[in-house]
């Protein structure tokens, strides 16, 4: 298990409450043609340069937020509490920060997979307070469930609230312990019509072993693969971390698996999408 805060910094400080840190590549990005923008020793027309390319950065997230689906009040709410939430000096467990929240454009586009797929089971590795397992609740029907895994029983006690305030809230089923060991009591049983990985990143090539290998995804299914792009850190030597490293690991594990076919998705940090196929034709 890696406790390295998973959306969030290379250095894996805990974050005080407000406005959000940059992420994301393109955020990143963004934040840095800002603040180079911002020099004042540069030539005016490198600057004016400088200032249009952070704009063309800066402006995705925001452009892609609406001209997407407005999330419902309840999600809307959930995000608002977790982004005023103290984060900080909490003893020992996994680090925890507002910027692991998944958010809106990511939530919607996990619900449309959803309903591509009529999907009625998700399991959701890495639930922290609930946001993207919720989204999915409200996608599902009234006999749907998210099975949703997260190690931290105080973070589950946040979510476990916000969903009482939904009438979504009701398919969610919170398993609190480490995934792996929630995964061992799920395998033969009912398979999953999505799983969505999104815990820690180390983690990443046990949990889909026990997915494909263990029976736990449904023929037709679809596992979505959170902060694949991780920052950049998977493809720029120079910003390589552990956590980076493991991740670029994963995504070279699955490219090279040969009954999966996959696509990384560049929204938000990255999200892969892999599917199964029979080795050797790539046919379903
Ligand atoms: C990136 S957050 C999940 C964000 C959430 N899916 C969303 O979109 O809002 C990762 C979560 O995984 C949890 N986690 C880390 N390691 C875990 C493990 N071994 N088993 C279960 N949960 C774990 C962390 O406590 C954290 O809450």
């Amino acid at each position: 298990m890696n406790p390295l805060p998973t959306k969030g910094s290379a250095s894996g400080a805990v974050s005080a409450p407000g406005a959000p840190r940059p992420v994301t590549p393109v955020a990143l990005l963004a934040d840095t043609l800002a603040r180079l923008a911002g020099r004042s020793d540069l030539p005016p027309d490198v600057v004016a340069e400088l200032s249009a390319a952070a704009e063309l950065a800066s402006g995705v997230d925001g452009y892609a937020g609406r001209c997407t689906t407005p999330e419902s009040p309840a999600l809307r709410e959930l995000a608002a509490r977790t982004a005023e939430h103290d984060w900080r000096g909490r003893g020992g467990g996994v680090a925890l920060e507002q910027e692991m929240l998944s958010g809106h454009v990511e939530g919607q586009l996990l619900k449309t997979l959803l309903r591509a797929l009529r999907a009625r089971r998700v399991l959701e590795i890495g639930m922290f307070t609930g946001y993207s397992a919720l989204a999915m609740a409200e996608e599902l029907p009234d006999d749907g469930v998210v099975v949703a895994c997260e190690l931290d029983p105080d973070v589950a006690a946040f979510a476990r609230e916000r969903f009482s305030a939904s009438p979504h809230g009701r398919k969610v089923d919170v398993r609190v312990g480490p995934a792996l060991d929630t995964l061992a009591g799920l395998v033969g049983g009912e398979p999953f019509d999505l799983v969505f990985v999104d815990a820690d990143k180390a983690g990443y090539t046990e949990y889909l072993a026990v997915v494909l290998d263990g029976g736990l995804l449904a023929p037709h299914g679809l596992v979505c693969v959170d902060n694949t792009l991780m920052q950049g850190k998977t493809y720029l030597p120079g910003a390589r971390d552990a956590v980076g490293a493991a991740v670029d690991r994963f995504n070279r594990h699955v490219a090279q698996r040969p009954d999966v076919a996959q696509v990384l998705v560049p929204v938000r940090d990255g999200l892969t999408l892999i599917r199964r196929v029979t080795p050797g034709t790539g046919e379903p």
